[in-house]
Protein backbone atom coordinates (compact mmCIF):
# COMPACT_ATOMS: atom_id res chain seq x y z
CA UNK A 1 0.00 0.00 0.00
CA UNK A 2 1.77 3.01 -1.12
CA UNK A 3 0.37 5.91 0.61
CA UNK A 4 2.08 8.16 3.11
CA UNK A 5 2.52 7.40 6.38
CA UNK A 6 1.76 10.41 8.98
CA UNK A 7 3.05 8.65 11.82
CA UNK A 8 5.75 6.25 12.15
CA UNK A 9 6.18 3.43 14.96
CA UNK A 10 8.19 0.42 15.68
CA UNK A 11 9.57 -0.84 18.87
CA UNK A 12 9.20 2.27 21.14
CA UNK A 13 10.36 4.90 18.53
CA UNK A 14 7.49 7.24 17.18
CA UNK A 15 7.67 10.11 14.73
CA UNK A 16 4.98 11.95 13.23
CA UNK A 17 5.26 13.62 9.34
CA UNK A 18 4.94 17.46 10.57
CA UNK A 19 1.80 18.49 8.96
CA UNK A 20 2.59 22.33 9.00
CA UNK A 21 5.49 22.02 6.62
CA UNK A 22 3.51 20.09 3.92
CA UNK A 23 3.61 20.13 1.30
CA UNK A 24 6.43 21.86 0.66
CA UNK A 25 8.50 19.64 3.35
CA UNK A 26 8.52 16.22 4.10
CA UNK A 27 9.91 16.23 7.51
CA UNK A 28 9.56 13.80 10.74
CA UNK A 29 9.69 14.82 14.11
CA UNK A 30 9.92 12.61 17.28
CA UNK A 31 7.54 12.39 20.04
CA UNK A 32 9.21 10.60 22.92
CA UNK A 33 6.15 11.63 25.67
CA UNK A 34 2.56 12.38 26.06
CA UNK A 35 3.47 16.23 26.31
CA UNK A 36 5.14 16.27 22.97
CA UNK A 37 2.24 14.61 21.34
CA UNK A 38 -0.20 16.95 22.97
CA UNK A 39 2.17 19.78 22.00
CA UNK A 40 2.02 18.38 17.85
CA UNK A 41 -1.87 17.39 18.35
CA UNK A 42 -2.76 21.01 19.95
CA UNK A 43 -0.27 22.65 16.94
CA UNK A 44 -1.72 20.49 14.25
CA UNK A 45 1.57 18.76 13.29
CA UNK A 46 -0.39 16.05 13.40
CA UNK A 47 -4.49 16.24 12.81
CA UNK A 48 -7.18 14.23 11.75
CA UNK A 49 -9.33 12.14 14.19
CA UNK A 50 -7.81 8.86 14.12
CA UNK A 51 -4.35 10.31 13.82
CA UNK A 52 -5.02 12.31 16.95
CA UNK A 53 -6.34 9.57 18.90
CA UNK A 54 -2.91 6.93 17.47
CA UNK A 55 -0.30 8.96 18.19
CA UNK A 56 -1.78 10.21 21.91
CA UNK A 57 -2.07 6.46 22.73
CA UNK A 58 1.83 5.59 21.26
CA UNK A 59 3.21 8.34 22.90
CA UNK A 60 1.79 6.73 26.28
CA UNK A 61 3.22 3.39 24.53
CA UNK A 62 6.71 4.96 24.74
CA UNK A 63 6.28 6.12 28.35
CA UNK A 64 5.26 2.77 29.98
CA UNK A 65 8.40 0.94 27.68
CA UNK A 66 10.67 3.39 29.33
CA UNK A 67 9.00 3.50 32.87
CA UNK A 68 10.45 0.70 35.16
CA UNK A 69 8.47 -1.80 36.41
CA UNK A 70 5.84 0.06 38.85
CA UNK A 71 5.40 -0.71 42.78
CA UNK A 72 1.65 -1.23 42.10
CA UNK A 73 -1.03 -2.13 39.63
CA UNK A 74 -2.78 0.48 41.24
CA UNK A 75 0.07 3.14 40.73
CA UNK A 76 0.36 2.13 37.21
CA UNK A 77 -3.61 3.01 37.09
CA UNK A 78 -3.20 5.97 38.19
CA UNK A 79 -0.06 7.07 36.07
CA UNK A 80 -2.04 5.69 32.81
CA UNK A 81 -5.52 7.31 33.53
CA UNK A 82 -3.75 10.86 34.51
CA UNK A 83 -2.00 10.89 30.95
CA UNK A 84 -5.04 9.71 28.92
CA UNK A 85 -7.43 12.99 30.49
CA UNK A 86 -4.33 14.79 29.60
CA UNK A 87 -4.33 13.73 25.71
CA UNK A 88 -7.91 14.00 25.72
CA UNK A 89 -7.60 17.79 26.60
CA UNK A 90 -5.79 17.91 23.27
CA UNK A 91 -8.49 18.81 21.01
CA UNK A 92 -12.36 18.53 21.97
CA UNK A 93 -14.52 18.07 19.26
CA UNK A 94 -12.60 14.50 17.73
CA UNK A 95 -14.22 11.54 20.00
CA UNK A 96 -11.49 9.43 18.71
CA UNK A 97 -9.23 9.94 21.65
CA UNK A 98 -11.79 10.37 24.23
CA UNK A 99 -13.14 6.78 23.57
CA UNK A 100 -9.42 5.40 23.65
CA UNK A 101 -8.76 6.47 26.77
CA UNK A 102 -11.58 5.21 28.26
CA UNK A 103 -11.07 1.87 26.67
CA UNK A 104 -7.27 1.34 28.10
CA UNK A 105 -8.24 2.90 31.19
CA UNK A 106 -10.67 0.02 31.22
CA UNK A 107 -8.39 -2.54 30.61
CA UNK A 108 -6.42 -0.83 33.26
CA UNK A 109 -8.95 -0.93 36.02
CA UNK A 110 -9.87 -4.67 35.19
CA UNK A 111 -5.98 -5.72 35.02
CA UNK A 112 -5.62 -4.24 38.83
CA UNK A 113 -8.49 -6.36 40.08
CA UNK A 114 -7.13 -9.47 38.28
CA UNK A 115 -5.07 -10.98 40.92
CA UNK A 116 -2.64 -13.47 38.49
CA UNK A 117 -1.19 -10.74 36.79
CA UNK A 118 1.55 -8.63 38.30
CA UNK A 119 2.61 -4.15 37.85
CA UNK A 120 4.76 -5.54 35.20
CA UNK A 121 2.78 -7.88 33.59
CA UNK A 122 -0.22 -5.02 33.60
CA UNK A 123 2.03 -1.90 32.19
CA UNK A 124 3.13 -5.12 28.70
CA UNK A 125 -0.26 -5.58 28.27
CA UNK A 126 -1.38 -1.85 28.74
CA UNK A 127 1.57 -1.26 26.01
CA UNK A 128 0.63 -3.98 23.67
CA UNK A 129 -3.26 -2.20 23.86
CA UNK A 130 -2.00 0.63 22.60
CA UNK A 131 0.67 -0.05 19.72
CA UNK A 132 -2.49 -2.20 18.48
CA UNK A 133 -4.13 1.03 17.38
CA UNK A 134 -1.94 1.51 14.51
CA UNK A 135 -2.50 -2.17 12.52
CA UNK A 136 -5.98 -1.85 14.07
CA UNK A 137 -6.88 1.71 12.31
CA UNK A 138 -5.11 0.62 8.72
CA UNK A 139 -7.29 -2.25 8.78
CA UNK A 140 -10.91 -0.41 9.35
CA UNK A 141 -9.49 1.96 7.01
CA UNK A 142 -9.20 -1.00 4.11
CA UNK A 143 -12.82 -1.88 5.27
CA UNK A 144 -14.45 1.66 5.19
CA UNK A 145 -12.66 2.04 1.53
CA UNK A 146 -14.66 -1.17 0.38
CA UNK A 147 -17.68 -0.83 1.78
CA UNK A 148 -18.27 3.07 0.42
CA UNK A 149 -16.62 2.53 -2.90
CA UNK A 150 -19.46 -0.74 -3.37
CA UNK A 151 -22.38 1.45 -1.94
CA UNK A 152 -21.43 4.86 -4.31
CA UNK A 153 -21.04 2.81 -7.21
CA UNK A 154 -24.15 0.93 -6.95
CA UNK A 155 -25.97 4.33 -5.36
CA UNK A 156 -24.78 6.00 -8.88
CA UNK A 157 -26.25 3.38 -11.19
CA UNK A 158 -23.15 1.88 -11.67
CA UNK A 159 -21.61 4.58 -13.87
CA UNK A 160 -18.58 3.48 -15.61
CA UNK A 161 -16.51 6.96 -14.06
CA UNK A 162 -17.57 8.97 -10.89
CA UNK A 163 -17.02 12.49 -9.74
CA UNK A 164 -16.68 12.93 -6.30
CA UNK A 165 -16.29 15.93 -3.91
CA UNK A 166 -14.40 15.77 -0.65
CA UNK A 167 -13.32 18.10 1.72
CA UNK A 168 -10.60 18.65 4.31
CA UNK A 169 -8.29 15.67 4.65
CA UNK A 170 -9.10 12.51 5.80
CA UNK A 171 -6.54 10.27 3.75
CA UNK A 172 -3.06 8.56 5.20
CA UNK A 173 -2.41 12.20 6.61
CA UNK A 174 -5.28 11.78 8.64
CA UNK A 175 -5.11 7.93 9.88
CA UNK A 176 -2.47 5.25 10.42
CA UNK A 177 -3.02 4.93 6.33
CA UNK A 178 -5.38 4.71 3.79
CA UNK A 179 -7.72 6.78 5.43
CA UNK A 180 -11.31 7.01 5.76
CA UNK A 181 -13.38 9.48 2.97
CA UNK A 182 -9.84 9.31 1.05
CA UNK A 183 -9.43 5.69 1.61
CA UNK A 184 -13.29 4.94 -0.27
CA UNK A 185 -11.78 7.39 -2.99
CA UNK A 186 -8.51 5.59 -3.19
CA UNK A 187 -10.87 2.07 -3.32
CA UNK A 188 -12.91 3.80 -6.14
CA UNK A 189 -9.91 4.34 -8.04
CA UNK A 190 -8.72 0.92 -7.59
CA UNK A 191 -12.15 -0.42 -8.89
CA UNK A 192 -10.89 2.27 -11.94
CA UNK A 193 -13.75 4.27 -11.14
CA UNK A 194 -12.72 7.52 -10.51
CA UNK A 195 -13.14 10.28 -13.26
CA UNK A 196 -12.24 13.17 -11.39
CA UNK A 197 -12.01 13.98 -7.53
CA UNK A 198 -12.68 17.86 -6.84
CA UNK A 199 -11.11 18.48 -3.01
CA UNK A 200 -11.86 21.45 -1.30
CA UNK A 201 -9.13 24.09 -0.30
CA UNK A 202 -10.51 23.92 3.17
CA UNK A 203 -9.55 27.19 4.73
CA UNK A 204 -8.26 28.22 6.67
CA UNK A 205 -5.77 25.46 7.83
CA UNK A 206 -5.97 24.43 3.79
CA UNK A 207 -6.02 20.70 5.01
CA UNK A 208 -7.58 19.96 1.09
CA UNK A 209 -4.76 22.07 -0.69
CA UNK A 210 -1.79 21.35 1.48
CA UNK A 211 -3.23 17.54 2.54
CA UNK A 212 -5.79 15.92 0.50
CA UNK A 213 -3.81 17.67 -3.02
CA UNK A 214 -0.57 16.22 -2.20
CA UNK A 215 -2.05 12.87 -1.37
CA UNK A 216 -4.11 12.62 -4.85
CA UNK A 217 -1.37 13.89 -6.98
CA UNK A 218 1.34 11.63 -5.01
CA UNK A 219 -0.96 8.42 -5.82
CA UNK A 220 -2.06 10.13 -9.21
CA UNK A 221 -5.52 9.88 -8.81
CA UNK A 222 -7.06 12.46 -11.61
CA UNK A 223 -8.16 15.25 -8.87
CA UNK A 224 -8.93 19.00 -9.51
CA UNK A 225 -8.35 21.32 -6.43
CA UNK A 226 -10.93 24.21 -6.05
CA UNK A 227 -11.51 27.06 -3.32
CA UNK A 228 -14.86 26.24 -1.09
CA UNK A 229 -16.58 28.98 -2.21
CA UNK A 230 -16.74 26.81 -5.94
CA UNK A 231 -18.35 24.05 -4.49
CA UNK A 232 -22.01 25.15 -5.47
CA UNK A 233 -20.64 25.90 -8.97
CA UNK A 234 -18.48 22.92 -9.23
CA UNK A 235 -21.38 20.31 -8.17
CA UNK A 236 -23.27 21.85 -10.94
CA UNK A 237 -20.94 22.72 -13.91
CA UNK A 238 -18.86 19.14 -13.48
CA UNK A 239 -22.31 17.27 -12.78
CA UNK A 240 -20.63 15.64 -9.43
CA UNK A 241 -21.83 12.22 -8.37
CA UNK A 242 -21.46 12.00 -4.62
CA UNK A 243 -19.95 13.99 -1.88
CA UNK A 244 -17.60 12.25 0.33
CA UNK A 245 -16.75 13.40 3.48
CA UNK A 246 -14.72 12.25 7.20
CA UNK A 247 -15.96 12.93 10.85
CA UNK A 248 -14.51 13.80 13.85
CA UNK A 249 -17.59 12.70 15.83
CA UNK A 250 -21.00 11.51 15.31
CA UNK A 251 -23.75 11.61 17.49
CA UNK A 252 -26.07 8.44 18.55
CA UNK A 253 -28.67 9.91 16.24
CA UNK A 254 -26.27 9.94 13.28
CA UNK A 255 -25.66 14.16 13.41
CA UNK A 256 -21.71 14.65 12.44
CA UNK A 257 -19.18 17.01 13.35
CA UNK A 258 -16.49 17.55 10.80
CA UNK A 259 -14.51 20.31 9.51
CA UNK A 260 -15.78 23.64 9.14
CA UNK A 261 -17.89 24.04 5.71
CA UNK A 262 -19.03 20.19 5.88
CA UNK A 263 -22.30 21.33 6.60
CA UNK A 264 -22.62 23.73 3.37
CA UNK A 265 -21.53 20.92 1.66
CA UNK A 266 -24.76 19.08 2.86
CA UNK A 267 -26.85 21.91 1.90
CA UNK A 268 -25.76 22.22 -1.39
CA UNK A 269 -25.44 18.42 -2.43
CA UNK A 270 -29.06 18.29 -0.88
CA UNK A 271 -30.31 21.08 -3.18
CA UNK A 272 -28.22 19.38 -6.57
CA UNK A 273 -29.77 15.94 -6.00
CA UNK A 274 -25.89 14.83 -5.30
CA UNK A 275 -25.60 12.10 -2.27
CA UNK A 276 -23.76 12.83 0.87
CA UNK A 277 -21.78 10.84 2.23
CA UNK A 278 -19.83 10.24 5.85
CA UNK A 279 -17.15 7.31 6.43
CA UNK A 280 -15.90 7.27 9.68
CA UNK A 281 -14.75 4.52 11.70
CA UNK A 282 -17.38 2.76 13.96
CA UNK A 283 -15.44 4.20 17.02
CA UNK A 284 -16.48 7.28 16.13
CA UNK A 285 -19.39 7.37 16.93
CA UNK A 286 -20.31 8.49 20.22
CA UNK A 287 -23.47 7.00 21.92
CA UNK A 288 -22.59 8.76 24.73
CA UNK A 289 -24.76 11.59 23.08
CA UNK A 290 -28.13 12.04 21.63
CA UNK A 291 -27.70 14.57 18.93
CA UNK A 292 -25.22 16.87 17.26
CA UNK A 293 -26.31 19.67 19.49
CA UNK A 294 -23.58 18.19 22.43
CA UNK A 295 -21.26 17.93 20.46
CA UNK A 296 -18.00 20.55 21.62
CA UNK A 297 -17.22 22.62 19.26
CA UNK A 298 -13.52 23.53 19.23
CA UNK A 299 -12.38 27.50 18.46
CA UNK A 300 -8.92 27.73 16.68
CA UNK A 301 -6.42 30.40 17.05
CA UNK A 302 -7.45 33.61 14.81
CA UNK A 303 -4.28 34.24 13.26
CA UNK A 304 -5.13 30.93 11.15
CA UNK A 305 -7.30 33.04 9.55
CA UNK A 306 -5.61 36.64 9.30
CA UNK A 307 -2.34 35.06 8.30
CA UNK A 308 -0.85 33.04 5.96
CA UNK A 309 2.41 31.65 7.50
CA UNK A 310 3.71 35.13 9.21
CA UNK A 311 2.17 37.39 6.70
CA UNK A 312 -0.86 39.16 7.44
CA UNK A 313 -3.82 38.83 5.02
CA UNK A 314 -6.54 40.37 6.82
CA UNK A 315 -7.12 44.06 8.47
CA UNK A 316 -5.11 44.05 11.71
CA UNK A 317 -8.18 44.92 14.56
CA UNK A 318 -10.80 43.00 12.50
CA UNK A 319 -12.65 40.49 14.98
CA UNK A 320 -12.94 36.90 13.30
CA UNK A 321 -14.66 33.96 14.11
CA UNK A 322 -12.78 30.42 13.14
CA UNK A 323 -14.91 27.21 14.67
CA UNK A 324 -12.93 24.13 13.37
CA UNK A 325 -15.87 22.40 12.99
CA UNK A 326 -19.50 22.45 12.55
CA UNK A 327 -22.59 20.10 12.57
CA UNK A 328 -24.29 18.29 9.32
CA UNK A 329 -27.87 17.11 10.29
CA UNK A 330 -28.39 13.19 9.94
CA UNK A 331 -31.08 14.09 7.38
CA UNK A 332 -28.35 15.45 4.76
CA UNK A 333 -26.26 12.55 5.35
CA UNK A 334 -28.48 10.81 2.45
CA UNK A 335 -25.95 8.54 1.42
CA UNK A 336 -25.04 6.99 4.35
CA UNK A 337 -22.44 6.64 6.95
CA UNK A 338 -19.47 4.52 5.90
CA UNK A 339 -17.92 2.47 8.58
CA UNK A 340 -16.06 -0.88 8.84
CA UNK A 341 -18.93 -2.42 9.75
CA UNK A 342 -20.80 -1.13 7.09
CA UNK A 343 -23.19 1.63 5.54
CA UNK A 344 -25.60 2.60 7.90
CA UNK A 345 -28.60 4.86 7.59
CA UNK A 346 -28.81 7.65 10.66
CA UNK A 347 -31.39 5.87 12.14
CA UNK A 348 -29.57 2.57 12.38
CA UNK A 349 -27.13 3.37 14.67
CA UNK A 350 -26.77 0.87 17.39
CA UNK A 351 -23.43 0.10 19.84
CA UNK A 352 -22.13 -3.09 19.14
C1 LIG B 1 -10.13 10.89 9.11
S1 LIG B 1 -11.23 12.05 9.66
C2 LIG B 1 -10.25 13.47 9.82
C3 LIG B 1 -11.08 14.68 10.19
O1 LIG B 1 -10.28 15.54 10.98
C4 LIG B 1 -10.16 16.76 10.31
O2 LIG B 1 -10.06 17.84 11.20
P1 LIG B 1 -8.59 18.40 11.60
O3 LIG B 1 -7.79 18.48 10.35
O4 LIG B 1 -8.89 19.75 12.22
O5 LIG B 1 -8.05 17.41 12.61
C5 LIG B 1 -11.41 16.86 9.47
O6 LIG B 1 -12.52 17.22 10.27
C6 LIG B 1 -11.49 15.45 8.96
O7 LIG B 1 -12.73 15.08 8.46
Amino acid sequence: MATLQAIKYNDGSLEILDQLLLPESCTYISINNVQDAWSAIREMKVRGAPAIAIVGSLSLAVELRKLAAPETKKDLHSLVKEKLDYLVTSRPTAVNMQLAAEACVKLSNNLVDKASVDAAEAKDVLVKHLEAMLANDIADNLAIGEHGARDIAKKCGNKDKLRVLTHCNTGSLATAGYGTALGVIRSLHKANLVDQVYCTETRPYNQGSRLTAFELVYEKIPATLICDDMAAAAMKEFKIDAVIVGADRVAANGDTANKIGTYQLAVLAKSHNILFYVAAPFSSIDFQIPTGQSIPIEERPHSEMTHTGSIRTAAAGIHCWNPGFDVTPAELITGGIVTEKGVFKSDQLVPV
